[in-house]
């Protein structure tokens, strides 16, 4: 009937405006509640013929059924769009790149030691390790070092508060010579080894720190030359800083575990450096009395040891003018290097 058709015409505007479900609820109790239009039309019916009753009941029964369907139309249309919506707001868009954590890198003076070892090794040296805490023979006695030389004193020198069975105390090795001691006197001649690695002394400037690395060289065997030193050493500078064209010169020196004793200066012909000497080393023949040390005939065997900053090396070949940011931890800083 035309009044069916406006109910259901209400109804569907209704439940269309209704934006959420609780006014979706309230319109829903406009028609289909207790106090709502089709309850009314019920009531109607006490007033009618029995006839008329049972017709009217049945047409009533149609448009509660229609609403009803208009009703879960509603509720579904603004499930499925709450649905997309709440889609669209957790759309994850997998195309993005990922949030990496970043890697770790190799801190550049680890960087030399890897490279200088790998250049040794590749003519034949070996690789020593050893203790960092070290006893007073293993470190200075062994290198020929006088009782009383200056680098023992307190002023140089770590000392731990604990004494070896000579009751002399131990100490933080000063420089990787202990490493080559303890190598020579475990293996048989010839002696051809590196020592790189942690050194300790008293010292703490732009240009000093308390720890740094070196690394150490040492050929011994029946015919090791100064000559051979020159080669092996010259040869390594131009692998490392991986340029042809710097010349080497060997100024005489004195230490207490070589004789004769050489600085090591080395120019690039190009660069910031271009044309100044710059001093990279230290080296010699091995004093005969440190041979003696190793158990070996200073009479049958020979050779030569060299020592280095990797630090300096590090500086050098990056062009890093203040030693510290080495050991600040800055990763600005340690970021160029990887
Ligand atoms: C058994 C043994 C015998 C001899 C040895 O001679 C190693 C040597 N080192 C130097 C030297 O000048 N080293 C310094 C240079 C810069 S640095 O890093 O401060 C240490 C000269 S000869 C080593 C081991």
């Amino acid at each position: 009937t035309s009044s069916h058709d406006d109910l259901i015409a209400q109804a569907r505007a209704l439940f269309e405006q209704s934006q959420d479900a609780a006014s979706l609820e309230n319109a829903k109790a406009r028609f289909l509640g207790k106090q709502g239009a089709i309850t009314a039309l019920m009531k109607g019916l006490a007033q009618m013929e029995p006839e008329q009753k049972k017709a009217a009941g049945a047409s009533i029964n149609v448009l509660k059924r229609e609403i009803e369907g208009l009703l879960n139309d509603r509720r579904a249309a603004l499930a499925a769009e709450q649905l997309n919506q709440r889609l669209a707001q957790e759309q994850i868009d997998v195309t993005l790149p990922g949030r990496g954590r970043g890697t770790g890198g190799i801190h550049p003076v680890i960087q030399t030691w890897q490279r200088v070892e790998a250049i040794f090794r590749s003519i034949g040296f070996d690789v020593a390790d050893g203790p960092e805490i070290e006893n007073d023979w293993t470190n200075f006695t062994a290198l020929n070092n006088p009782e009383n030389h200056p680098a023992r004193s307190m002023q140089d020198t770590f000392y731990i508060d604990m004494n070896d069975e000579q009751g002399l105390p131990y100490l933080l090795r000063t420089h990787t010579s202990p490493m080559q001691v303890r190598y020579a006197r475990m293996n048989q001649a010839p002696i051809k080894v590196i020592a790189p690695g942690r050194t300790y002394r008293v010292d703490s400037d732009a240009t000093h720190s308390p720890m740094f690395h070196q690394v150490e060289g040492l050929w011994i065997a029946e015919d090791i030359s100064f000559a051979d030193l020159k080669g092996v050493y010259t040869n390594f500078l131009r692998a490392f800083f991986e340029s042809d064209d710097l010349v080497v010169r060997f100024r005489p020196s004195f230490f207490p575990f070589t004789e004769p004793s050489a600085e090591i200066d080395m120019m690039f012909s190009s660069g910031p450096n271009k044309g100044r000497w710059l001093e990279i080393s230290g080296s010699g023949q091995v004093h005969p009395q440190v041979v003696r040390n190793f158990g070996l005939d200073p009479e049958r065997y020979i050779g030569f040891a060299f020592g280095s900053g990797l630090e300096r090396l590090t500086m050098l070949r990056y062009g890093v003018n203040d030693l510290r940011q080495f050991f600040e931890g800055d990763l600005r800083f340690l970021k160029q290097f990887n």
